[in-house]
């Protein structure tokens, strides 16, 4: 079971190196480190076993932030419409992007980041991803919202982007060009 202590932090050079591409099909091994990473997201998002286990809740996760440098997310969240959706994915990949910009009018934060970080987060309003599913199937997914954002905080992961890295250093809260607030 994947624990707070498996999350590595700002710091650890796993956060900044890019990650590697998983060969697929996945092996036995990849596939239960990807199904640990959802149980993760699931687990921290239950308030007794939060409470339990001390997990701080995450609707993403990558696999870098549990040290191991393969392309692989995780993701268990809510859209804007209260609908659940729960991905598992190998080697996403934005294959395109809306030049609208969009950000969470909360700002980010990050299990590997033990600190707060003000400031919007300016990112792609819309993606188009391709990655490969559990079983090591392609798929294609059109994003927007919280969940585009969320993929792109996740796949930021992959290439050694931390999210701060992307926040108007001049002024935090300047309100992104061409962009859509999402709540
Ligand atoms: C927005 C939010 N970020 C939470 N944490 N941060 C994360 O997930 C980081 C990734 C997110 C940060 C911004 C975009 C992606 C983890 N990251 O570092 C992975 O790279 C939350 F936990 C959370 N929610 C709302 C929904 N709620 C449902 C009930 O259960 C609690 C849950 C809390 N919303
Ligand atoms: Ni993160």
């Amino acid at each position: 079971m994947i624990t707070m202590e498996d999350i590595v932090r700002e710091g650890h050079p796993a956060l900044r190196e890019p990650a590697s591409e998983v060969p697929l099909p996945p092996s036995a091994e990849d596939n239960d480190t990807l199904k640990q990473m959802l149980d993760y997201l699931q687990n921290s998002q239950d308030p007794e076993l939060a409470e339990k286990y001390g997990l701080r809740p995450g609707i993403g996760l990558a696999a870098p932030q549990i040290n191991v440098k393969k392309r692989m997310i995780a993701i268990h969240t809510m859209d804007e419409q209260g609908k659940q959706h729960t991905y598992a994915l190998y080697n996403p990949k934005i294959i395109s992007h809306s030049v609208e910009k969009s950000y969470l009018t909360s700002g980010e934060g990050c299990l590997s980041v033990d600190r707060s970080v003000p400031g919007f987060v300016p990112r792609n309003a819309r993606i188009r991803v391709k990655a490969a599913d559990i079983d090591g199937n392609p798929v294609e997914l059109r994003l927007k919202g919280l969940l585009s954002i969320v993929f792109q905080h996740e796949i930021d992961h992959l290439n050694g982007v931390m999210f701060y890295d992307h926040i108007n250093e001049e002024e935090p809260f300047a309100q992104p060009e061409q962009a859509t607030p999402v709540e």
